[in-house]
């Protein structure tokens, strides 16, 4: 008997689509199968006043094929000259969903964030006030701390901090890699609430190092060991509410990837939902994929959560493209390592 499940229609928390040709490439992938996306900020340059987002979304809803219902929840990416006025009035109008915190260099195109976080105070105590939540890029930049590590340290020397400083700011940290952070979030209240990626419930530190470099496992923050993989595991089936999916779907261009400085970033939009079904059903947790990727993070963001649904159906080994044709170059698109066997039903 085929298997299937039915599920409202997910959305994506975290979801970077990129500018010009590689937008137009790669916006079809999210929309057949969510709703809606928070879209990241970090274009060069980054969108940081409410009339950026307001540009950005245009050209986001202008490059949607005119089949496809998709609906952009814009970002403001967060710099230590950020105006609480334009934050506030862009979120009162319902342009601009949450703002964006990068550590400077933390990431991808993060040149503009964050060194002196007593500089942004006045525009998280203004968000706390207007409940605008704060999305987190949480690794400390520190030379001296490992890479490894970033995560955790930036929770006890970063995070904490603010989240002391500003009572009543709503969080998310965003693509969560570790136990320390599951533990973090697990510990605090409803106004914490944490991203997890497809990749990182399904790589560890391994997939970008053994039998030689593999640059397409190559995100931030970095796969770490398989403790942490099983944390995030556990924590995205449990259906605990404060755990929702965020696919960080990061396109790069090959030759950006593949090269002696390659860019970070996994692009998994294509393939997500088999993905994730197959790490559920593994889990045997078909029953709470519905809460991680269509019901949380709408609660989360007090949005009400999609009217339509899909259907996944389970049947033989499903053939992905390995690359998505863009007009700036392929894109590879992430490899679980196993064969995915659920469908979303078109
Ligand atoms: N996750 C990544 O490795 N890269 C993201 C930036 C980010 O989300 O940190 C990107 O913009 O490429
Ligand atoms: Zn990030
Ligand atoms: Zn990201």
């Amino acid at each position: 008997m085929t298997q299937r499940l039915t599920i409202r229609r997910p959305d994506d928390w975290h979801l970077h689509l990129r500018d010009g040709a590689m937008l137009a490439g790669v916006l079809p992938e999210t929309a057949r199968d969510f709703a809606r996306a928070i879209i990241m900020p970090n274009l060069v340059p980054p969108v940081v006043t409410a009339q950026d987002a307001a540009d950005y979304r245009a050209r986001i809803l202008a490059a949607l094929p005119e089949d496809m219902a998709f609906t952009p929840l814009m970002t403001l990416y967060l710099t230590e000259e950020t105006d609480p006025q334009d934050v506030a009035a862009a979120h009162a109008s319902g342009l601009v969903t949450a703002v964006k915190l990068y550590p400077a260099g933390a990431t991808t195109n993060s040149a503009s964030g964050v060194t002196d976080f007593d500089k942004v105070r006045g525009v998280l105590e203004k968000m706390a006030e207007i409940g605008c939540p704060l999305c987190v890029h949480g690794e400390v930049t520190d030379p001296e701390v490992d890479i490894f590590d970033r995560e955790a340290v930036f929770i006890d020397r970063v995070l904490d901090p603010i989240r002391r400083a500003v009572p009543g700011l709503r969080v998310v940290m965003e693509h969560l890699t570790t136990a320390d952070g599951v533990d973090y979030v697990k510990a605090n209240a409803a106004d914490l609430g944490a991203t997890i990626t497809t990749h990182h419930l399904i790589i560890t530190r391994n997939h970008i190092l053994v039998g030689g470099i593999k640059p397409h496992y190559y995100c931030l923050p970095v796969a770490k060991r398989a403790r942490h993989r099983d944390a995030l595991v556990a924590a995205a089936t449990s259906g605990d509410a404060r755990f929702f999916l965020g696919t960080d779907s990061a396109p790069h261009s090959d030759p950006t990837k593949e090269s002696a400085c390659g860019c970070a970033g996994i692009f998994s939009a294509t393939n997500t939902l088999s993905c994730l079904a197959e790490v559920f059903e593994r889990e045997g947790a078909l029953d709470r994929l519905e809460a991680f990727a269509s019901l949380n993070g709408p609660a989360f963001y007090r949005l009400a959560p999609n009217a339509e649904t899909i259907t996944l159906v389970k049947g033989a080994p499903v053939a992905f493209p390995d690359k998505i044709a863009t007009g700036v170059g392929p894109v590879t698109l992430f490899d679980p390592g196993f064969p995915l066997h659920w469908r979303v039903e078109r």
